[in-house]
């Protein structure tokens, strides 16, 4: 996955700058940022979601937002289903929409999250719903996976059910950006970290650097980025 030149502005505002960015296949990296610092937006780039006027993406040699969208599994909210919707329901949906869905991946997964089929979208808790969203996104065989704050709001133990469904679930040769406020609860993921500051990619760094070079843990060494300590 390779990023050039990237500017992006919503209403006049400036939210990513100059960024450049070349990701190796078949890493975890963890996309770190304070609120508001542009991670979904950059995600939604990416995917194809959101037009870019200036720069360029490249995904496993595709730069048409088509042939990217074939590549590209992003983690959706939801939030276009009615809550009268039940999962298998949804489950049809993207089978019908993604011609890489597999049923039986998706089956798989949710076994192993403890999902029921039956269940209405609107019945489902935070934890459940966020299950949901990891076993459909993770049902698909792309290329790269941008999972989105999938822990935003779960309780420890479904936290570290959905980041032991990841590390199963991931093929060696497809690439996982995951974004999250837990930087402890997904450090154990990562093998690389991007930090976004101030509109710009700050820092794409290999976990093992942080620790040989800084002796610090990824959350100590992003806040010591974030607050100037580390140039
Ligand atoms: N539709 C929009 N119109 C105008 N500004 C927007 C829109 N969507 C996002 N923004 C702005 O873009 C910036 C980046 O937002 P974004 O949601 O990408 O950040 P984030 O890093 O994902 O934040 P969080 O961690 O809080 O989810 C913010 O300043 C936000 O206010």
């Amino acid at each position: 996955m390779k990023i050039e030149e990237l500017n992006y502005k919503k209403g006049g505002k400036k939210i990513l700058e100059d960024v450049n960015l070349k990701l190796d296949s078949g890493k975890i990296i963890g996309l770190l940022g304070e609120n508001g610092a542009g991670k979904t937006t950059l995600m939604r780039i990416i995917a194809g979601v959101n037009s870019v006027p200036e720069g360029v993406i490249t995904v496993n040699g595709n730069t048409k937002k088509v042939s990217i969208k074939e590549n590209v599994s992003l983690s959706d909210h939801l939030d276009g289903f009615k809550a009268t919707n039940k999962i298998s329901e949804i489950v049809h949906f993207y089978s019908a929409v993604y011609q890489d869905f597999s049923i039986t991946k998706y089956e798989d997964i949710a076994n192993f999250l403890g999902l029921d089929m039956t269940k209405k979208l609107a019945a489902l808790s935070t934890g459940t719903r966020g299950k949901l969203v990891i076993a459909l996104t993770l049902a698909r065989s792309a290329k790269l996976y941008l999972l989105d704050e999938p822990l935003s709001g779960i309780d420890s133990i479904s936290r570290k059910k959905i980041i032991s469904s990841i590390i199963r679930w991931k093929d060696d040769d497809s690439t996982i950006i995951i974004s999250d406020h837990y930087v402890t609860a997904i450090a154990s993921l990562l093998d690389e970290v991007v930090i976004i500051k101030d509109q710009k990619i700050r820092d794409l760094i290999p976990v093992e650097k942080i620790q040989s070079d800084y002796h610090l843990g990824i959350e100590a060494y992003y806040e010591k980025v974030y607050l100037g300590e580390i140039q």
